[in-house]
């Protein structure tokens, strides 16, 4: 693998950048070489411009400390000495819309963390396990911008990670209907016990705008690619309901679910233990070797336990049965900020890069 891709983070110093940061330490195809966020933090060195605020277990690594951080508006600078960039800024929809699309019409690769272009429906929302064929909306993608090789695609939000793959795994016995109720981390809020304390000994039923999200993304991720951009499916039908739960990482859900073709238990957990996505395929470098762990075990999944399965990037599943009103239930566990944020999207890049979308410039 000759020489290692240049990659810049833009947003690099909120919780998301930071994970960014951490995960492609030591990555064996990017190196980091730029680092951008607000016109506050530009001008100053990364570890002083984290200094109080850095939120991982794992120090800060020495490769990224001395990069002085630089204005994200700045964008032909930025690009200027990267091959492609992750995004993950906290703004308002619009206004991420048009800085990803600047970005990208310089040329440059855009993989973003952020929701802003979910809906675009030339800009490919990507598990690379389950939908690495949306790629192809690329192609138009690139002409409505009028770029070659600058592009955005984006990975889907954290929460659907927890049951959208065990569903995926079971599409061709025709899932109608899908219940689920996701238990979510407060890292996916961007936040720790020290800075969010009314979580400690506390539930909090409601995250905006997470149950329309965890309702229909899905969709959009089993749509098919016509003429350029992606139509979403219009089953099974979903509903959800989307708690905050006092666990620092991690979202869980528990899953109802029907079948028009109603398949066994023993075949479901073969359909887990066996499903190898593109990913696999590939043997990208942060793919999980196992997609979907199933656990025996009546007490598993757990949150705290299960949650760094295959460093984060793994599934698991457990606890399914027949259920009384639906066929089953099982409950479905998935890293929130690593498989279900800068981990997916450093995934979605080994993808890109390994299908030619993503080149030294
Ligand atoms: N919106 C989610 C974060 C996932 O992307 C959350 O609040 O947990």
């Amino acid at each position: 693998m000759g020489e290692k891709l240049k990659v810049g983070i833009v947003g690099g110093t909120g919780m998301v950048g930071q994970r960014f940061v951490q995960l492609l330490d030591g990555h064996p195809w990017f190196t980091v070489t730029a680092i951008a966020a607000s016109a506050n933090s530009a001008g100053k060195t990364y570890e002083e411009s984290v200094q109080g605020r850095w939120k991982l277990s794992t120090p800060i690594p020495e490769g990224v400390k001395n990069i002085v951080v630089q204005d994200a508006a700045k964008v032909e600078e930025v690009t200027s000495g990267v091959d492609f960039v992750f995004c993950a800024v906290d703004m308002k929809k619009e206004e991420i819309q048009a800085l990803e699309e600047a970005y990208a019409k310089t040329g440059t690769p855009v993989i973003s963390n952020n929701s802003a272009h979910r809906w675009t429906p030339d800009v490919p929302m990507v598990i690379p396990e389950v939908n690495p064929q949306h790629l192809e909306v690329i192609a138009a993608q690139r002409k409505r911008l009028g770029t070659e090789t600058g592009f955005i695609a984006v990975k889907p939000n954290c929460s659907i990670q927890s049951y959208v793959p065990a569903l995926h795994a079971l599409l061709d016995f025709e899932p109608t209907t899908v219940v689920a109720s996701t238990y979510q981390a407060i890292s996916g809020a961007g936040k720790n016990f020290a800075d969010w304390p009314e979580m400690l000994d506390n539930v909090i039923p409601y995250i905006g705008g997470e149950e329309e999200k965890s309702e229909q993304e899905p969709l959009r991720i089993w749509g098919r690619v016509d003429d350029g951009q992606i139509v979403k499916a219009s089953a099974p039908l979903i509903t959800t309901q989307c708690i905050r739960v006092p666990v620092t990482d991690g979202h869980l859900a528990t899953v109802f679910v029907s079948f028009k073709n109603k398949p066994s238990k023993e075949e479901i957990i073969a359909r887990w233990q066996q499903y190898q996505g593109r990913a696999q395929e590939l043997e990208l470098p942060s793919a999980p070797k196992q997609f979907i762990t199933y656990f025996e075990e009546e007490n598993r999944p757990q949150t705290g336990l299960d949650r760094d399965i295959e460093q984060g990037m793994g599934v698991s599943t457990g606890r399914l049965r027949e259920d009384s009103l639906y066929d089953y239930k099982f409950v479905g566990l998935s890293h929130n900020t690593l498989r279900g944020a800068a981990g997916g999207a450093v995934l979605i890049a080994e993808l890109l890069k390994a299908e030619g979308y993503i080149q030294p410039k």
